[in-house]
């Protein structure tokens, strides 16, 4: 299709496989991120050649200008009301599909968008795939009203669960806070390993200044992880060989 050069070829190859899924007159969720952005370019030169008609709701602004940019219409979710499929990168994929999200402070919308979904569909490479989420920072995306406090109450969380030693950083960009799209700010937990990602989204959901975690549990139905030789491995729950995909990276 329409790009090659110098975009990485697996996230390519996983974008492709995920946009050869898509058939005329479905309502699709746009991703965020470096993987969604390609997707979402072989989206629009899928609907540039092909005359799809498709409508599409975008999971940051950013995807939506891109969409836009393009050629793509977006609409609001709730115009469309709800979504066949949709297809969003993610930060880390364990073997029971389990996922972390907003390492670009999408996750908020992107998780409401996936909830809205008949299907949800991960493109990534095979660096996301992981036995044990936590190595990735976790994003929490939390209220600005009382942040110090909420930062406290979640470290009360992570003390609970033993994961009291790690550190929980605001997300700057410079020196200045990040801004999420919908107005709040992030917190990352540098937590190294998930050992229980249930009850661990059950402590911060709990938390009153926590607007939403980074943690998608049992929201992804199938993983496409691209490969640079072009092609791709299909993963759906608990079929996840990761040895294998870090030994074709060595
Ligand atoms: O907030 C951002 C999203 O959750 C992204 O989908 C995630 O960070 C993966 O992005 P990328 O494809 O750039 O690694």
């Amino acid at each position: 299709m329409s790009q090659s050069q110098g975009v990485d070829p697996a996230k390519l190859a996983a974008a492709r496989a995920a946009v050869a899924m898509v058939e005329d007159g479905m309502r699709l969720g746009l991703g965020t991120g470096s993987t969604a952005a390609i997707m979402v370019r072989e989206l629009a030169a899928r609907v540039a050649a092909e005359g799809l008609t498709l409508r599409c709701a975008a999971t940051s602004r950013a995807t939506a200008e891109l969409a836009e940019s393009l050629g793509l219409r977006i609409e609001t979710l709730d115009q469309i009301g709800w979504l066949d499929l949709t297809i969003d990168g993610a930060d880390e994929v364990d073997p029971h599909l389990h996922l972390v999200k907003g390492g670009g402070a999408a996750h908020l919308r992107e998780k409401v968008v996936a909830a809205a979904s008949d299907r949800m569909v991960v493109v990534a490479d095979p660096a996301k795939v992981v036995e044990t989420l936590g190595a990735f920072p976790l994003p929490v995306e939390v209220l600005e009203f009382g942040f110090e406090t909420t930062r406290k109450l979640i470290r009360r969380a992570l003390e609970a669960q033993d994961l009291g030693e790690c550190d929980v950083l605001q997300r700057l960009r410079g020196s200045d806070p990040v801004i999420t799209d919908e107005g709040n700010l992030i917190l990352d937990l540098h937590l190294a390993r998930i050992e229980d990602p249930v009850a661990l989204a059950r402590a911060l959901s709990a938390i009153p200044g926590v607007v939403e975690h980074g943690l998608f549990l049992g929201m992804c139905d199938l993983a496409i992880i691209g490969r640079e030789d072009g092609s791709v491995i299909e993963l759906a729950r608990n079929d996840i060989d990761a040895d294998m995909l870090a030994q074709e990276g060595e």
